[in-house]
């Protein structure tokens, strides 16, 4: 019987790539065809020809992702119909569907039917691929009726073989098994902000990610053209997720990390978690905005100027009046900065007609010659520009924390040791908390270069010219694009956005990472506990509908400047306009491993979800207690037994940041390339971290180094320490020096 359904599905499996194939062979075909007669036509011919091939590139891109385990579910329902489930849907010529994409409506039930609430679904099959041969199924039957004698369910095996798996340095897509509660909150409405919260291993990470794909397929039309982007704590995270989406047949989300949301900014130094927090505080936004008018300066007293040897005088109160009335405009500093220059040099150049008519040489004189001599004079050029220098918004933040009485002047809030604290030399690294600074700044900075204003005018131009094109050749368009099997209606907009000429042919996603003022459509947050008040107003000002989905853990919080609550993070932004949804099993750690975890958090007096381990691991905590000194040896030793136990998987040693250095050392001289320090080292088997960079990644076995340090370095939190023990999905073990934190041993 089982045998006899294995080979049934084998078939039709090879069917489905198959069919795959052949529309990949087709793209090939047409991409080949278009280039050839590239060159050739009017300008909207070609500009159709390249719109064809980069949809036709995109669409052999996503065929050739989902390639692994293209399908991995069946619905027997009670209509008799059989329905497959996959990465994409496919259809014969004729239209006859093979399989559901996973986000179509029609798929909803493959993750949510159960035996109670069956959903008109009679039995739901796994099925179990590898490479394209159908390795197992396994059947949920849900309608009892079905059950024939020797048969048995088999429920949670393909989530407990994915679960058990070894796990590769990158993250894989979880569409086979998404569970009940993650699917609810994958498939929930795009409007509003949703806050999922969940304790490690509750897969807010792989839900994220789900969600980005599940919107974009689901709201095309709304969220194509502006785009969702996904924000994540570091680089190295950004590296471990970023091949779930492609999997998932979905190119089009912006990745970026708090530390690369600015365009042409890459914040990579590390600061003091005091310093950090203060940077993040919401005051910092004023602060900022005292920095911009400190840059809009009064002179002392009266100064002369020289113009062409004539002394003219400009007084404080007409500089007073002139920076009023630019302030009152409401536009930001370099652009109210063209206002202010023209007031002066407006009567300037009134002062300098009238002494030269005083002087007698008659009304004959030429105003608009005046002018250019007031322009052109060395005093009044560097007057002005004292007075209303045009400014970057890196000079503005760097002098701010290079220059005392600056930053004096603009954060009297603070007292002198924490301004002692922000002081850095101009040239210093950016960091991550200075990102929502800068952003800040040229926000109201504005451009720097007031002619770009031109030069974006031209491209808006252009762009609807681009537009008109594409208006007319789209009725056409679509109709071919049915035919060839590209899914979804184009609009002319998204035609529009193809067309830009060769050499300047961004995608929107490439585009909008080049924007600094693009707003988004919708906005991921993962790790989302760790952000900062002013990291909170940069996003809510990259996405102003405020359509978000907020992923983390409050107990996991470990940066200084993150959230103690989710209503106090966000309240200021988003007031009480947001829901919560909460993640209850955790699919990564242990039981015995996950319970050390929780026990410590309550023993240091924290309260943190305590999700349900969705299995029993094979080993329990294992600690080592060592002589001071002889940690990093001992790390050395226990290695063997390490790699042996979780034979192939990944081992990460997680010690204070401190130690890092030398303990990768270490194990370096023992085990030479096998070993990777600092994250993003996906493709060595022992990998050395501190807990920051360990932060939402996780491993075969974790080795902590010194866990009292973690603790305590950790300014009273648990966050570092409870991070480090929820990476495992096998095996944990702590060697100590000091006495170890309570509650880890039972
Ligand atoms: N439904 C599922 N099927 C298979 N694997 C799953 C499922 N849900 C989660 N997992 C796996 O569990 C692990 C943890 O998921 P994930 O990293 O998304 O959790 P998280 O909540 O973000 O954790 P943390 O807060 O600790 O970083 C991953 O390996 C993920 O693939």
């Amino acid at each position: 019987m089982y045998d006899a359904e294995l080979a049934n599905e084998r078939s039709y499996v090879e069917g489905l790539y198959a069919r795959l194939d052949e529309l990949r062979a087709e793209k090939i075909e047409q991409l080949g065809e278009v280039r050839r007669t590239k060159s050739m036509g009017t300008h909207q011919n070609r500009s159709e020809r390249d719109a064809f091939a980069s949809l036709y590139e995109n669409r052999l891109a996503q065929l050739n992702a989902v390639d692994d385990k293209l399908a991995f579910g069946r619905l027997d329902l009670d209509s008799g119909e059989l329905r497959y489930i996959g990465r994409i849907g496919l259809s014969t010529d004729d239209l006859r569907q093979l399989m559901v994409d996973w986000r179509a409506p029609e798929a909803g039930t493959f993750y949510q039917a159960t035996a109670f609430e069956r959903l008109g679904v009679r039995r739901r099959r796994h099925l179990i691929l590898q490479g394209r041969t159908v390795k197992s199924i396994e059947d949920d039957v849900l309608d009892h009726t079905m059950l024939v004698d020797g048969e048995h369910l088999q429920g949670e095996g393909a989530l407990l073989a994915a679960l058990n798996s070894k796990r590769t340095g990158r993250m894989s897509d979880i569409v086979g098994t998404i569970q009940a509660e993650q699917d609810r909150i994958i498939r929930s409405p795009l409007s509003g902000a949703l806050v999922v919260q969940g304790g490690p291993g509750t897969g807010k990470t792989a839900v994220a990610l789900h969600r980005a794909a599940y919107l974009l397929y689901t709201h095309r039309e709304r969220l194509q053209s502006a785009g969702v982007l996904l924000v994540g704590p570091s680089s190295a995270f950004m590296k471990y997720i970023e091949r779930v989406l492609p999997s998932l047949g979905e190119t089009g989300v912006v990745m970026a990390s708090v530390g690369h949301l600015l365009p042409g900014i890459s914040a990579t130094a590390v600061e003091s978690p005091e310093a950090a927090r203060l940077k993040g505080r919401i005051d910092m936004a004023q602060v900022m905005a005292n920095a911009v008018a400190n840059r809009q300066r009064l002179p002392r007293g009266d100064v002369r100027l020289d113009v062409e040897g004539t002394r003219l005088v400009l007084t404080v109160r007409q500089v007073r009046r002139a920076r009023e009335k630019a302030r009152a405009t409401g536009k930001p500093h370099n652009e109210a900065r063209v206002t202010f220059v023209k007031i002066l040099l407006r009567e300037l150049t009134e002062q300098l007609r009238e002494h030269i008519e005083a002087n007698g040489a008659g009304n004959t004189a030429d105003r608009s010659y005046l002018a250019d001599d007031v322009r052109g004079s060395r005093d009044v050029r560097v007057m002005l520009n004292l007075c209303w220098m045009p400014l970057s918004a890196q000079k503005l933040v760097s002098d701010m924390f290079s220059k005392p009485e600056i930053l004096a002047a603009v954060a009297p809030q603070f007292t002198d040791a924490e301004r002692a604290m922000l002081l850095r030399p101009a040239d210093a690294p950016w960091t991550e908390s200075d990102v929502p600074l800068l952003d800040e700044a040229a926000e109201l900075l504005g451009e720097m270069d007031v002619t770009g204003g031109r030069a974006e005018a031209a491209r808006e131009a252009q762009r609807n010219r681009d537009l008109a094109n594409a208006e007319k050749a789209i009725s056409n368009m679509n109709q071919q694009l049915e035919d060839s099997g590209v899914d979804g209606i184009l609009t002319a907009e998204q035609l529009a956005d193809f067309n830009i000429v060769e050499g300047e042919s961004l995608s929107n996603a490439e585009r909008a990472l080049t924007d600094r003022t693009w707003a988004y459509g919708h906005v991921v947050v993962d790790e989302a506990q760790e952000l900062s008040p002013m990291q909170w107003r940069l996003l809510v000002r990259r996405c102003p509908v405020k359509s978000f989905t907020i992923v983390g853990d409050i107990a996991q919080t470990s940066s200084a400047a993150g959230a103690s609550s989710w209503r106090q993070a966000l309240a200021p932004f988003m007031g009480e306009r947001w829901s919560l949804e909460e993640l209850t099993v955790n699919y990564r750690t242990p039981t015995q491993i996950a319970e050390a975890a929780v026990r410590m958090a309550n023993a240091a007096g924290q309260v943190v979800s305590a999700p349900k381990a969705v299995r029993d691991g094979e080993w329990e905590p294992l600690v080592d207690k060592v002589a001071p000194g002889a940690l990093v040896r001992r790390v050395v030793e226990v290695m063997e037994e390490e790699t042996t136990a979780v034979a192939g998987g990944l081992v990460a040693v997680i010690a204070p940041p401190a130690m890092v250095p030398e303990t990768a050392a270490a194990l370096r001289a023992v085990y030479g390339h096998r070993v990777g320090h600092g994250a993003g080292s996906v493709e060595q088997d022992i990998v050395v971290l501190d807990p920051h960079e360990a932060k939402g990644l996780e491993f075969d076995g974790v080795v902590i180094v010194e866990p009292a340090a973690l603790l305590a370095g950790a300014g009273g939190r648990v966050g570092d320490l409870y991070v480090a023990m929820t990476r495992p999905t096998q095996r944990l073990r702590l060697i100590a020096s000091q006495p170890l934190p309570e509650g880890i041993e039972a």
